[in-house]
This record gives structure tokens, C-alpha cells and sequence, in this order.
């Protein structure tokens, strides 16, 4: 049987006369070789992702287990290194008089009842309490008045479920990999620790980093990082083009580096940036960063790069797959598993909706109708839809869209089509894509962070990690490829304890691939699934809404939701334009999938 990795650190001696033969095969360096063994399964191009990862992971444990160093992460670090720094209380007390180890055990019910209280799962061997407040920092963990004094500026007066625990695991110098919802202060978590344990400013190298997986995000955090560090002499870089362009980077220093893998990974490869004195290393959205490209082209690199024997990972994402899982298990030390709430799981605080649009007019008419403020509010009571449905269907009214509202498409060209359609409406939008330079992509979020844009069109290149204070809405007006995308697109609003919106637009090409969302969508608590469906005035009674009605009616039999509304909107815009120039595009089979 396989075992997993972590019995390589249990102290037994290792008998070099027995294992002669094996030993000398050891000696022999391997790497190079073994890199190409990791990588083969990208050869052919229609590998499975989770598959090829999965044999990725099983690999790198194969080769754990025959005692080698595997590519990029040192599975052989002792058990000294990693020994945790800050429950040398609990150490005392195990061997310690009875009454000491009755204490420890009412502290270890202490602390299970308040995880149970914040909805907080961990796994791990001798986990760190949980931080009750703030002010622990300073009492536990002699954390400097600056950064209390920048928590309390940001107005932070008791930190969230995920910061309550995944701060005192990272004190303790213990990895870790940790999920929580969208909007849930995970940032705060990975940069609150690193700079308590930088503790001030030196010229010794780079000696943390943190990877994020788009420009966006990382001058995001650059931002909350410079802001949190205020009143020590941190540095903190963000690594642009101009930096890797103008900077003799292999003579290189700074406290902390945030990019992107990409460019990381040049700076790497050309410049010969130096990273082997780096004691932290953050890979925020994780999942994203560990996707089989991504892994083996940029992160792979810029782990093994990172050299430091003592360093200290950590992995963080509101999402993290069991492919995800199962990697960062086989290549942490002595690792904390942080969960808080349900794994994979969309925020409780944003009311979700599904929306029949038929067809992809429909889409741009709903969309239209909704920003038109014209609606309808009233209760109608169809006798043709109770005809049709013999049971009694629930009209409801829908309130307007409250700027701002975020509307996620499918691809760049849809972006620019439905910005091109929404400037002829006179709404103030902005749209963000890849195709974009970076200052016009750094304008278009600064335009609608300052609120000169109420709407702000995207593709996923936003969809991680940005924090806009007060989305209202977000809309999916093409379906998002996985469950995944979905749970971090919608959660662009709900954030920090907000409500908020999401309404995701679908069409019959979507049908095969609605129940994934509806499940996501109930395990969140949503309690009813809402289909509504948007009718132009002309079709009301005509055979177009009978067939979508008898449709919806068909999706919930198929079981993708439970319940039904149907909102009948009338509006003046009676104008049906339609995305021309660029098709919808079915989902891949990956929509279909579970996390
Ligand atoms: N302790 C706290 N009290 C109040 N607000 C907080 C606290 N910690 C963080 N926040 C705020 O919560 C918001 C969301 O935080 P953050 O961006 O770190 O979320 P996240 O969990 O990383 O979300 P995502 O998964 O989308 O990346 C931010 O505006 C941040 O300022």
C-alpha cells in the first residue's frame, strides 16, 4: 500500500548497510531526468487535466517515498526545521505533571468548540490555537504596534474565521493550505504573519514572495501589503516589466516580491533574479496558480527556485480541488489543513438566481430590461402559466440593477460586443480584457473602483481575488466553464460580510450544465432556485413563451432545480438588438464537472 509522505518524517534510522544498493542509486543525480519523467504527460495534448495531475502527484509520492528530492520542493527538510515555534507550551506541558497536561487538554476543547462556533475545520498535527482578537497578536506573538495600529486604521476589529486560524498556524511557522469563501479576509491571513515575522526592513535578498495569478490581483495586494506594512521601511515591489527590464536583477533585494508566475519565472530564467533566501512564499488562488499549465511551465520553476530549506509555503484559494488537495499534501512539511465553512462552497451572504433567457436575444433583452429601471412590479397572475404548470406559480417583482454591477462574459471578443451594445444604451460602462494595454486594463479598474463606471464588463481575467467594496451585482451573462469560475465570479460582491447578487443568465445551450451551478447554488443555502423568466411585451401569450415556459418547466424535471418564479417584465425598450458578430460557444465538459 501507499503511504502518504508524512511517515518520511517520522525519525526512523535509516539502515545504510541494509539498503547498500539502494543507496548508491541516490547518489546518482537524477534530476534532470526525473523532471522529464514529471512533465511527459503534457506530450500529448488531450491528456485530462485532474488525470495528469493526479499522475503528477502519485509520481512525485513514488519518488518521496524512494527518498529523492522531488523537482521544485524538498520533501526530505527535517523535522527541526519544522518544528512549530509557538506551542512550546504544549511541548512543556506533554511531559509535565498531570496537572499541566489537564490544562493543555481544556485548551484543545477550548479551541475546538470556538473553531466549531467560527465554522473552522482544521487537520494537522498539533494545530495552534485560534486567535480570539486582535490584540493576541501582541500578547502571543509580540506582534509591533505599527501593524495594530494599521489593523485598527482599516477599521479590522475582530479578525474573520479564516485570519483566526491561519495567522497562528503561519506564527507558528507551520505551512499551510488554506480555504475559505470569497471576500473572507484571506489576503489579511497570508500578509498579517509575513510581516510580523519579517519583523523590519533588510538588504538580505528577497526574503518573501507572493504569486498571484493575474497583474490585476497582484497590484492589489501590492496596494493592501504597502498599506498594511505603514510605518516600517518594508520593501515592497510589485514586479512589472519595467522593473524586469530596468533592474540588474540578480543583484536584486527587497522584503517582498509580489507577481505574477509569468513573470517571476523570467526574471528567473534571463535575469537570474535570486530567490534562494526566500523564507515565505504565498500562492494565493492556488487552484488557479496549479492548473496543469500553469504548474509545470511557471510554478514549478519558481518553487524550486526558492531554495531556502527552512522557507515556509502556503496556499490559499476559495476553491481548492482534490487534485489540489492531494498535491499540496504530497509536497508540504508538517502542513495545516484550514477549511472554513464548506469546502468549495459559494459565500452564504450573496442571494443567488438562475435566469431562463431562451436564447441569446433573450440574454441582451433581459440584460437590457433590467438597467431600462422600466419594470413591471406587479403581481400578475397568469392563468395561461397555471394552465400550463397546475400549480400555482409565484409572480414576484424584481428590483432594478443597483449600480455598480460587474457582467462576466465568456471570451474578449464577447466583451467587446457587449460593451459596443451597452454604450449605444447610454450606460456608463467600462470593459476589461486581455487584450487590453496594462494602463487601459488599470483604468478600467480604477474607473469603477472610483465609481465612474456603474458597469464594468470582464472576462475571468477579473474574477479572482479583486476586491471592489460594494459590487451590488454581478451578472453571468455567459455561463462560467466550471464550478469554480463560478464561485469566484459571483463572489465579487458578498464581501466582508455585505450582501449581494448574483444572477447568472442561461440559455439552452447551458441546459446540460445547469445542475452543477444549481447544486453549487443550494450548497451555498440558497434555498429555492429562481428561474424568472424575461418576456418582451409582444410575446406575451405567443408560442416563443409557451416553448420557454414548457422548457423551464422540462429543466426542472430533469432535476436542475427545485423551484420555480416566473417574472413576467414589460418594458418600453422594445428594441431587440442581438450579439451579432461573435457566437456563444457551448461550455466545455469541464462545466459539467463538480470542483
Ligand atoms: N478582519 C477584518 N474585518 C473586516 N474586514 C476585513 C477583515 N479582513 C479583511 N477585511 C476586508 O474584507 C474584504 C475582502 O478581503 P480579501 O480581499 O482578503 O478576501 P479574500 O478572502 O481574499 O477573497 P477572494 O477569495 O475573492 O480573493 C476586503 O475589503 C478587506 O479589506
Amino acid at each position: 500500500m501507499e503511504k502518504g509522505p508524512s511517515f518520511l518524517f517520522a525519525g526512523v534510522s535509516f539502515d545504510k548497510k541494509k539498503f547498500a544498493t539502494d543507496l548508491a542509486r541516490f547518489k546518482e543525480n537524477k534530476e534532470s531526468e526525473n523532471l522529464a519523467d514529471d512533465f511527459s504527460f503534457v506530450e500529448g495534448e488531450k491528456t485530462d487535466p485532474e488525470k495528469a495531475m493526479v499522475s503528477f502527484v502519485k509520481k512525485r509520492k513514488r519518488k518521496s517515498i524512494a527518498g529523492e528530492t522531488v523537482e521544485g520542493f524538498n520533501v526530505f527538510k527535517s523535522s527541526k526545521q519544522l518544528a512549530p515555534a509557538v506551542d512550546k507550551e504544549k511541548e512543556k506541558v506533554e511531559d509535565g505533571p498531570s496537572k499541566a497536561k489537564k490544562e493543555l487538554n481544556k485548551q484543545i476543547e477550548r479551541d475546538a468548540v470556538f473553531r466549531k462556533k467560527y465554522n473552522i475545520h482544521v487537520s494537522g498535527a498539533n494545530v495552534p490555537s485560534p486567535l480570539r482578537t486582535f490584540a493576541e497578536l501582541s500578547s502571543r506573538f509580540g506582534c509591533e504596534s505599527y501593524l495594530l495600529r494599521n489593523l485598527a486604521e482599516h477599521g479590522y476589529k475582530e479578525p474573520t474565521p479564516i485570519q483566526r486560524q491561519a495567522i497562528p498556524v503561519l506564527l507558528s511557522d507551520r505551512e499551510c493550505f488554506a480555504c475559505a469563501p470569497t471576500g473572507s479576509g484571506k489576503t489579511l491571513a497570508f500578509l498579517c504573519p509575513m510581516l510580523m515575522k519579517l519583523r523590519c526592513a533588510s538588504k538580505d535578498g528577497i526574503r518573501a514572495v507572493i504569486l498571484c495569478p493575474t497583474r490585476e490581483l497582484a497590484t492589489q495586494t501590492t496596494r493592501e501589503c504597502k498599506k498594511l506594512a505603514k510605518g516600517n521601511k518594508f520593501q515592497i515591489k510589485l514586479m512589472k516589466k519595467e522593473l524586469v527590464r530596468s533592474t540588474d536583477l540578480s543583484k536584486f533585494s527587497c522584503d517582498i516580491l509580489i507577481s505574477t508566475p509569468l513573470r517571476l519565472r523570467l526574471a528567473i530564467r534571463r535575469k537570474k533574479i535570486d530567490l534562494s533566501r526566500v523564507e515565505y512564499l504565498v500562492l494565493d488562488e492556488a487552484d488557479k496558480l496549479f492548473e496543469v499549465g500553469n504548474l509545470l511551465k511557471h510554478i514549478d520553476p519558481v518553487v524550486k527556485a526558492c531554495s531556502n530549506p527552512s522557507i515556509v509555503r502556503s496556499l490559499f484559494s476559495a476553491t481548492l480541488p482534490d487534485f489540489v488537495e492531494e498535491l499540496a499534501r504530497s509536497i508540504m512539511h508538517d502542513a495545516v489543513r484550514v477549511i472554513v465553512g464548506r469546502k468549495n462552497t459559494a459565500s452564504e451572504s450573496i442571494k443567488q438566481k438562475l435566469v431562463f433567457a431562451g436564447s441569446e436575444e433573450g440574454k441582451l433583452l433581459a440584460l437590457r430590461q433590467s438597467f431600462a429601471e422600466q419594470f413591471f412590479v406587479g403581481k400578475l397572475l397568469s392563468d395561461f402559466a397555471t394552465y400550463l404548470a397546475g400549480l400555482v406559480v409565484s409572480l414576484f417583482s424584481t428590483a432594478s440593477l443597483n449600480p455598480p454591477v460587474l457582467i462576466f462574459v465568456q471570451s474578449k471578443d464577447r466583451a467587446k460586443e457587449l460593451y459596443g451594445e451597452l454604450a449605444f444604451d447610454d450606460i456608463r460602462a467600462g470593459v476589461i480584457h486581455s487584450d487590453l494595454s496594462q494602463t487601459q486594463r488599470e483604468n478600467a479598474v480604477d474607473d469603477f473602483r472610483a465609481g465612474k463606471t456603474w458597469v464594468l464588463i470582464a472576462t475571468d481575467v477579473i474574477a479572482r481575488g479583486m476586491d471592489f467594496k460594494g459590487v451590488n451585482c454581478v451578472i453571468n451573462y455567459d455561463f462560467p466553464d466550471s464550478g469554480a469560475a463560478y464561485i469566484h465570479r459571483i463572489g465579487r460582491t458578498g464581501r466582508a460580510g455585505r450582501s449581494g447578487e448574483a444572477i447568472t443568465l442561461y440559455t439552452e445551450d447551458d441546459i446540460p450544465f445547469l445542475r452543477n451551478i444549481a447544486n453549487l447554488m443550494k450548497a451555498s443555502g440558497c434555498e429555492k432556485t429562481a428561474i424568472m423568466l424575461y418576456q418582451h411585451p409582444h410575446e406575451l401569450g405567443n408560442m416563443s413563451m409557451s416553448r420557454n415556459y414548457v422548457n423551464i418547466l422540462k429543466h426542472k424535471a430533469m432535476g436542475c432545480y427545485e423551484f420555480i418564479s416566473i417574472c413576467f417584465t414589460v418594458t418600453s425598450c422594445g428594441k431587440l438588438l442581438q450579439i451579432t458578430g461573435v457566437p456563444y460557444r457551448s461550455k466545455s465538459a469541464a462545466a459539467s464537472t463538480a470542483l
